[in-house]
Formats: structure tokens, C-alpha cells, sequence
């Protein structure tokens, strides 16, 4: 053998032989890889996290297999550049001359942390909101969708208009997926979220804060229906918006079951 030939091109390439089937598949890759993951805030600063990674592309009918090795490839030559939604996008259109495709997606799923002040006492404390995003490419063009997960107190106007004194509360989780034309920061998007609980969640409370929390609540009564819609309201008056959802769960106290609501726009 001459040592001057690449071993690999000596090998048969089975994924590069024509399929015969004429049946276009329209996503294959890889999923579940995680990975450590920077991102890029708004201040300046860098912060480290781990995502993990969907990568597709959409297969023509006559291709056997796609380049597999290529999206992990891909995601090596970014992992040590910090990221935002608009370089997560770019990473998308970056995707499709590597694998030859017309229409890929990519999906990253990571907690960020966000440093946040005690109501009262204003002792910090990292709060983990789980983020997702989506880049659908095609072409030349690619659309980022954010996910955001927050959870937020919500407290039963119903078990506190009943009730000679307390009221039923629990966590709750606010999910909304954004698309927009215009770029936010995930710290604006949470921030807006979690403005609309009956009260926000704090990692580390001392007593004064938990008064405040308590009493902020009761003050603030929503149904899973109020939460959907108050959400709704903010984001459907944003600059940008082509389309949102918003999604409450609250994990009832009261039951052994979630209220559940969706508004889509
Ligand atoms: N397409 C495909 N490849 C698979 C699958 N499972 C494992 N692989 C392997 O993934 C490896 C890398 O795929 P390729 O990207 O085509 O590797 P390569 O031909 O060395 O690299 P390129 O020349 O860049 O395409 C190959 O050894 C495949 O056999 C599968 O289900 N589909």
C-alpha cells in the first residue's frame, strides 16, 4: 500500500451510493450530545454552560446517508466561540454547505443563570431558567425561535375569595417560544415573564424576604388563565413579534395534578 494515500479513501463510502427507494427524508442526524457550551451576554461577559444538541438536515431521495461525522465536526469548530441567538443562527446557515443539505435544523437545550437580589434583604443568588433554541435554516435564510422556561409562585384567587384566611399556592412554570424580528436578551424576556406570577422565585429567601414573597402573592392572586394571558399581553405588544407562545403549568397543592393552559399568537 502507498503510505502517501489517505487510509479513509481506500475504504468504501456506503453513505455517498445512490438510494434507489425515492423516498426523501426530511431530518436525520444526531441528537442527546451535550456538550459545554459559552454564551455571550449583553455586559460583555462570557458565561459557561452545558447544552445539549439536536443536528438535522433533510436528506434528498437519491442520497443513501448523510455526512454523520460532520455535525460533530460543526459543533467542534464553535465550541469555544461564545454565543448568542444571532451567531446560533449563523451556525445553522454555516450547516448546510457542510452537508451539503438545503434545510437543516439545530437545537440547543442549556440552563442559564441569571444573578438575582433577595425582595428585602438583597442577599444574591443564582436562579437556573431552562432555555431552548431553535435555528430552522433554508437556503440562505434561518429563523431563530427562543424558549424560556421560568418559574413563577402563582397563588388561587378562587381558594382566597372562599377562605376565611390563606389560599392555595404553588410553583408554577411559564414557558414562551418566541419568534421575533428583532433580537432579546434572554435577562428582557425573563424579566417580562416573571413580572406576571402572583410573585417571583428567589434561590436563596431570608425571613424578610419571605414575608414579602408571601404577602406579595396574596396580593397578586392568578389562575393558570390569568398567567397565560397576562403573559400574552406583554408579548403581543413587543416591537418584532411574528409569533408567540405561552404555555402555564401549575403544579396544584391542592391536587395531584397540574392546571394547564396555552395561548398561541
Ligand atoms: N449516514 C450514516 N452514517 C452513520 C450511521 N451510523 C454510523 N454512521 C457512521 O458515521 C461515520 C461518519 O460518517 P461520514 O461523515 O460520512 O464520514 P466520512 O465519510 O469519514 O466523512 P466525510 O468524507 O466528511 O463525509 C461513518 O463511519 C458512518 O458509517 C448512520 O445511521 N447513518
Amino acid at each position: 500500500m502507498n503510505s502517501q494515500i489517505e487510509p479513509s479513501v481506500l475504504m468504501p463510502d456506503v453513505q455517498s451510493t445512490l438510494d434507489e427507494r425515492h423516498i426523501t427524508i426530511q431530518r436525520v442526524g444526531i441528537r442527546q450530545v451535550k456538550q459545554p457550551m459559552l454564551l455571550q451576554l449583553a455586559d460583555g461577559s462570557v458565561q459557561a454552560t452545558i447544552a445539549e444538541w439536536t443536528f438535522t438536515v433533510m436528506l434528498p431521495a437519491h442520497e443513501k446517508g448523510t455526512h454523520m461525522s460532520r455535525f460533530m465536526a460543526l459543533l467542534n469548530t464553535w465550541r469555544n466561540r461564545p454565543m448568542t441567538a444571532e451567531t446560533f443562527r449563523a451556525m445553522a446557515l454555516e450547516m448546510l454547505p457542510l452537508l451539503h443539505a438545503e434545510k437543516g435544523d439545530i437545537t440547543a437545550t442549556f440552563p442559564y443563570f441569571i444573578n438575582k437580589k433577595a425582595p428585602v434583604s438583597g442577599v444574591e443568588s443564582l436562579m437556573d431558567y431552562q432555555v431552548t433554541w431553535v435555528a430552522r435554516a433554508q437556503g440562505q435564510q434561518a429563523v431563530v425561535e427562543q424558549t424560556v422556561l421560568v418559574p413563577v409562585m402563582s397563588l388561587c384567587p378562587c381558594s382566597k375569595a372562599i377562605s376565611e384566611y390563606g389560599a392555595h399556592n404553588q410553583r408554577s412554570h411559564v414557558t414562551v417560544s418566541l419568534i421575533a424580528e428583532q433580537h432579546y436578551e434572554l435577562d428582557d424576556l425573563i424579566r417580562r415573564i416573571e413580572a406576571q406570577g402572583s410573585c417571583e422565585l428567589w434561590g436563596l429567601l431570608k425571613r424578610t424576604d419571605e414575608k414579602y414573597v408571601t404577602e406579595r402573592s396574596y396580593d397578586n392572586p392568578k389562575f393558570v388563565e390569568d398567567l397565560v394571558r397576562d403573559v400574552a399581553a406583554v408579548f403581543q405588544k413587543l416591537p418584532g413579534v411574528v409569533s408567540y407562545r405561552v404555555e402555564a403549568e401549575n403544579f396544584e397543592s391542592i391536587h395531584n395534578h397540574s392546571a394547564y393552559a396555552v395561548v398561541e399568537g
